[in-house]
């Protein structure tokens, strides 16, 4: 692959949210959403409503995410049914982040990134959630090959789940960001690898993303959302919105100096309008997103 031909995830995002703002739409089929859509709990259920929320999303809204963990839940079958759903997607011209949150030692998180992120894998997605509690050098090389085939990466920093906060906040003891949060440590390490591009001067949102979630306080989390950040700027994936109580009048109040770079993204409380009523119901939100991070 020659990394020079190829455009980077963080310009594609840019373009992306130029035609479709901000809101990304959530590809989780609970087993409850399953039955409310008429489709058994079974591989071919979820591929069903995989390619149902596909259809709906293609020119409503610029990014999906689908959650992994649903289709798992269904072993080879599941795994086939998702590819299926990936390749639809991408197809539809819709930029999508499996969510995977996988993490490990390098070696092996480096054959996650091939899975999910190498061009031509049954699997391929334009980017992946991703897991730094092994130490963010541990992703060191899926943020360079992600970088090189024009994907993207979201590190965990400050997720949405109120159990995360105590090892999130955490204050490091040992290395160069010693006296940093977990949080902001991971986060001062994305920019700080985004800004370390060659390319990076030119660029307005760098490739490396992180997860900050919508109900989480960031400036608890050692978080300065007041800052304006240094180019390129962050590409922020934020979960929390629609179920979980978050609301898009919360983009500017929560995320501050990047908000400009935020995907927010619902799953559960889009889905919940069935396959009949979902395209009109992401159409709304996509509205309201708009009107609150114009
Ligand atoms: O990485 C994620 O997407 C994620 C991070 C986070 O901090 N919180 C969070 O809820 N998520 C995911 O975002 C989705 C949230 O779904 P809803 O609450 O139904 O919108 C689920 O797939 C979660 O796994």
């Amino acid at each position: 692959m020659n990394g020079a031909s190829v455009m980077p995830f963080g310009e594609r995002l840019e373009a992306v949210f130029a035609a479709y703002g901000h809101l990304c739409l959530g590809i989780d089929p609970h087993a409850s959403l399953l039955a409310e859509w008429g489709q058994p709990d079974s591989a071919e259920g979820v591929r069903e409503f995989g390619l149902r929320a596909v259809e709906a999303a293609a020119d409503k809204v610029g990014i999906v995410k689908p959650q992994v963990a649903f289709f798992e839940r269904h072993g080879a079958a599941g795994y086939a049914a998702l590819e299926r759903v990936l390749r639809e997607a991408r197809d539809a011209d819709l930029l999508v982040i499996a969510d995977a949150k996988r993490g490990d030692i390098g070696s092996t998180v480096d054959a996650y990134g091939a899975a999910w992120l190498r061009p031509g894998s049954s699997l391929e997605a334009d980017a992946m959630t991703i897991s730094a509690y092994q130490g963010l050098g541990s992703v060191e090389q899926v943020m360079v090959a992600a970088e090189a085939a024009g994907k993207g990466l979201f590190v965990l920093a400050a997720t949405s789940n109120p159990e995360a906060a105590a090892i999130q906040r955490a204050v490091l003891q040992q290395s160069s960001r010693a006296g940093s949060t977990v949080a902001q440590a991971i986060t001062q390490g994305v920019i700080g690898w985004n800004q370390g591009r060659a390319d990076a001067a030119t660029r307005t949102l760098g490739s490396i993303g992180v997860v900050f979630g919508a109900t989480t306080d960031l400036r608890v989390t050692g978080i300065d959302t007041d800052a304006e950040p240094p180019r390129p700027g962050l590409p922020v994936l934020a979960p929390g919105f629609g179920h979980q109580g978050a609301e898009p009048g919360d983009i500017r109040t929560r995320f501050g100096a990047f908000a400009s770079g935020v995907i927010a993204s619902e799953s559960r409380s889009l889905l919940a309008a069935g396959p009949d009523g979902l395209a009109d119901a992401i159409a709304r939100r996509a509205d309201e997103y708009g009107a609150a991070i114009a």
